[in-house]
């Protein structure tokens, strides 16, 4: 019987699009200005560090560090030390009330069912957890951050890693045929599988795919999956 749902957010609960052509962009504008400004605080120059480790820039190229940066938001890389730093530039923007997160109107619905049904809600997913509680905490439809328990993000391990999700049951103590996995990407949903756990594919637009994987559009034909189950 599942008990627990751990939820990917893009592509899953949240657009695509809102993070490619909202957050990214907004992350590209702001980012550069952002370091210049805050590149001796503790929480920015450890990211850096990090980031100059991977990049090979020489930590002392501020500006080199910039653009590998802005390259990595160009690539769509599931950078730790990125994610880092752009949750803490979305902060701003979110604060301001120049972004709004986006939820689909069948995952907030759910969320609130399943919470309110005594389900307990996870997310996982590669933006930082201040981004995952920001996305959340402000949406176009309010706050949904009461109805989770917990986030995690790639400080875990990469989402297509099966030891990553074996992490993830570690910390939430439960077993694995307890937790549903909901994602829209098939080689995360792999990874959850080797470890155990059950899954349900996201495809929100276009053809279903021929799979042998439980497959749902919306948030509502996941309810019904998770009734079977
Ligand atoms: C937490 S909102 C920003 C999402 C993000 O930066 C990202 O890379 C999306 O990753 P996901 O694992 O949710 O597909
Ligand atoms: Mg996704």
């Amino acid at each position: 019987m599942i008990r627990v749902i751990l939820t990917d957010i893009e592509g899953t609960t949240s657009s695509i699009s809102f993070v490619h052509d909202v957050l990214f962009p907004f992350a590209t504008r702001h980012l550069p200005g952002f370091i210049r400004e805050h590149v001796d605080e503790p929480a920015v120059s450890e990211q850096l560090d990090e980031v100059a480790r991977v990049s090979g820039v020489d930590r002392s190229d501020l500006e080199g560090l910039i653009d590998a940066l802005s390259g990595w938001i160009r690539d769509d890389r599931k950078e730790t030390s990125l994610k880092a730093l752009q949750g803490m530039v979305w902060e701003q923007g979110y604060q301001e009330g120049e972004l709004k997160g986006h939820i689909y109107p069948d995952a907030a619905d759910y969320l609130q069912r399943w919470h309110d049904r005594g389900l307990r809600l996870f997310v996982y997913s590669s933006g930082s957890v201040k981004a995952q509680k920001l996305i959340f905490g402000f949406t176009t439809e309010g706050d949904f951050t009461p109805f989770f328990s917990g986030y995690f993000d790639t400080r875990i391990g990469g989402k297509k890693d099966a030891a990553s999700y074996r992490n993830i049951l570690g910390e939430l103590g439960v077993e694995a045929g307890t937790v549903l996995f909901l994602s829209d990407v098939e080689a995360e949903l792999e990874a959850a599988e080797s470890a155990g756990m059950k899954t349900a594919w996201l495809v929100r637009d276009g053809d279903l795919p021929e799979t042998a994987r439980h497959v749902a559009r919306n948030f509502a034909e996941v309810d019904t999956l998770l009734r079977k189950r």
